[in-house]
């Protein structure tokens, strides 16, 4: 266990409407809005967490999913160590938008190897009872797409809500062992005279 806290950047994004500041709001301040008003651009939040024994300051940004809002949101992806693709459960459009977000993500992000980027799909408002949107069609969509992880959501009765932000921890710690793994494989290489080590990544 490392006693240093860990800076990480998670970044929210899905349609207008889907629920994507609730979310926030509702982990780091534990309010929920049902009036809330649209975001312009980006906002974000810090929360301080604790993960498997790892100790992480958690950078929520949450962007404006409004199409007319596309050039104020993108400059701010770069950096990201972590993409919560958000839909709303009562919306199927904005499931079938899920594709878009994440091209726009790598795109703007300039993520070098999206295949291995870690992307958690979050389908919200599952309080409501008139649902457009399937668990078994969301899971196959995550599995088909590079097997993310995916949760159910209720920003207004906080299901889920902290599931899915230590979630995003997990996927980036996991990234981290793996690249953290792969640099001590390459390390050894590197004093061995064997191919030994030099499998990984
Ligand atoms: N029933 C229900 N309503 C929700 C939930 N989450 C958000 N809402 C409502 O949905 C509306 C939109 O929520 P926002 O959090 O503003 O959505 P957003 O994704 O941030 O929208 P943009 O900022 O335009 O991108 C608000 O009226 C919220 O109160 C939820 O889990 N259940
Ligand atoms: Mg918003």
């Amino acid at each position: 266990m490392s006693g240093k806290s860990l800076l990480l950047k998670v970044i929210l994004l899905g349609d207008g409407g889907v629920g994507k500041s609730s979310l926030m709001n509702r982990y780091v301040t534990n309010k929920f809005d049902s009036q809330a008003f649209h975001t312009i651009g980006v906002e974000f939040l810090n929360r301080d967490l604790e993960v498997d024994g790892r100790f992480v300051t958690l950078q929520i940004w949450d962007t404006a999913g409004q199409e007319r809002f596309k050039s104020l949101r993108t400059p701010f992806y770069r950096g990201a160590d972590c993409c919560l693709l958000t839909f709303s459960v009562d919306d199927r459009q904005s499931f079938e938008n899920l594709s878009n977000w994440q091209k726009e993500f790598v795109y703007y992000a300039d993520v070098k190897d999206p295949e291995h980027f870690p992307f958690v799909v979050l389908g919200n408002k599952i309080d409501k009872l008139e649902r457009q949107v399937s668990t078994e069609e969301a899971r196959a969509w995550c599995m088909e797409n590079g097997n993310y992880p995916y949760l159910e959501t209720s920003a207004k009765d906080d299901t889920n809500v902290t599931v899915a932000f230590e979630e995003a921890v997990r996927q980036v710690l996991a990234v981290e062992e793996q690249l953290e793994h792969c640099m001590l494989g390459h390390t050894v290489d590197l004093h061995s005279s064997s191919k030994s080590g030099s499998s990984c990544c």
